[in-house]
């Protein structure tokens, strides 16, 4: 590259997008890359800070802000994901289909070790969206050289992509609603609802909504009833804390399934119990779901949907970050809770 005045660059190419930046109103490109500088461009080149200009000399060994962009992105990418065009020497990595941002942390780490080179992304285990922005990748001078990037695509190649988008399973989900008070009609179920939103976010074939009161035979016996029916989750809520009728984790374990945890470092949500009988689900909801927007439950149920089996260190490792604050207008899932 050849360092040049901006008032002897009249004809000359432009070779990386200028930024220009209003506070507050405006960032973005002010010349392209390949625009070929006019006269009249030499105050407004002057006024955004540009005294001098880069003309493009090609070197063997080094590579454009923009191409190392993209090849980094191309090297990144993997399943349900597609990038942007560069733009002031940068890709976005953008999600084209609905599911969980899963991400190969290590490896990432050791990509973003890699001389001039950056890409950060949302954190693993994301809920993403069609057309939503998970990562973004730019080397930080305008030119590096041509190994730095070769050593993110051998990476890459030995351990395949960075980041893909797992979309969710169509699961068959029974819901058991316990407790004697909405059985016995004393109250209206205010659960019900709650859950059966949760499930229909993630395309959930509901199988069973059924109220049962607080008897653990009655309770075990609307998890076999599901199991019969071929459910592949079963989501139980209330009597989950220390009541005497409380009685929804005894029934769940009295049915032989394996326990990964009753009882999570979350709040809200601590009384949560996961189980698995014969690979499926049993999760033990309590009461505090039915009040608060977003707890443990939210991050469980998109795992759960792209296919993952918990275990206890899943839940372990939410400790950190696992107070939610409660924020007046929740921003979940773009917040610390649950990571
Ligand atoms: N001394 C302690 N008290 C509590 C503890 C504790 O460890 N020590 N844990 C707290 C936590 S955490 C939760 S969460 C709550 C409730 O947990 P449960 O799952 O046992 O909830 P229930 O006892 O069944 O009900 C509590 C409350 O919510 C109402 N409810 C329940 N289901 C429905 C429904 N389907 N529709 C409408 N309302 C419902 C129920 O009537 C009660 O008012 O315990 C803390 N306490
Ligand atoms: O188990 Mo509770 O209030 O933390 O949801």
């Amino acid at each position: 590259m050849k360092k040049i005045a901006v008032q002897d660059a009249v004809g000359m190419t432009i070779c990386h997008d200028i930024t220009k930046v209003i506070p507050g109103e405006f960032k973005g490109p002010a010349f392209k890359r390949n625009y070929v500088i006019k006269q009249e461009d030499i105050e407004e080149l002057l006024s955004l800070g540009k005294e001098h200009i880069y003309v493009w000399e090609e070197n063997a060994d080094e590579i454009h802000e923009d191409d190392a962009a993209i090849r980094m992105a191309q090297a990144v990418m993997g399943q349900n994901i597609s990038f942007s065009e560069p733009q002031e020497g940068k890709t976005t990595l953008i999600s084209t289909q609905k599911g969980l941002l899963r991400i190969k942390s290590s490896l990432l780490h050791e990509i973003n070790s890699i001389e001039h080179v950056t890409i950060p992304s949302l954190p693993n285990n994301f809920k993403v969206e069609v057309n939503q922005k998970v990562a973004a990748t730019r080397i930080i001078p305008l030119v590096t050289k041509e190994e730095n990037i070769r050593k993110v695509e051998e990476l890459c190649t030995l351990y395949g992509p960075v980041f893909h988008v797992e979309p969710y399973i169509k699961l068959r989900v029974g819901i058991v609603i316990t407790g004697s008070e909405v059985y016995k009609g004393r109250i209206k179920d205010k659960f019900g609802p709650v859950i059966r939103k949760k499930l229909e976010y993630f395309g959930a074939e509901i199988i069973g909504l059924e109220y049962c009161p607080d008897e653990l035979e009655l309770i075990q016996a609307k998890i076999t009833g599901y199991m019969e029916q071929k459910a592949d989750m079963i989501i139980m809520t209330g009597g989950m804390s220390v009541d005497p009728d409380d009685l929804t984790p005894g029934a769940i374990r009295s049915t032989g399934a394996d326990v990964v945890t009753y009882g999570v470092p979350v709040q809200p949500g601590n009384m949560f119990m996961l189980a698995y009988l014969n690979g499926i689900p049993i999760l033990g909801v309590p009461g505090a779901a039915a009040y608060y927007k977003t707890t443990v439950l939210d991050a469980v149920l998109p795992k759960i949907f792209a296919g993952e089996t918990l275990n206890k260190n899943d839940f372990i490792r939410m400790g950190e970050g696992g107070l939610c604050l409660n924020c007046q207008m929740c921003q979940y899932p773009s917040c610390y809770f649950c990571r």
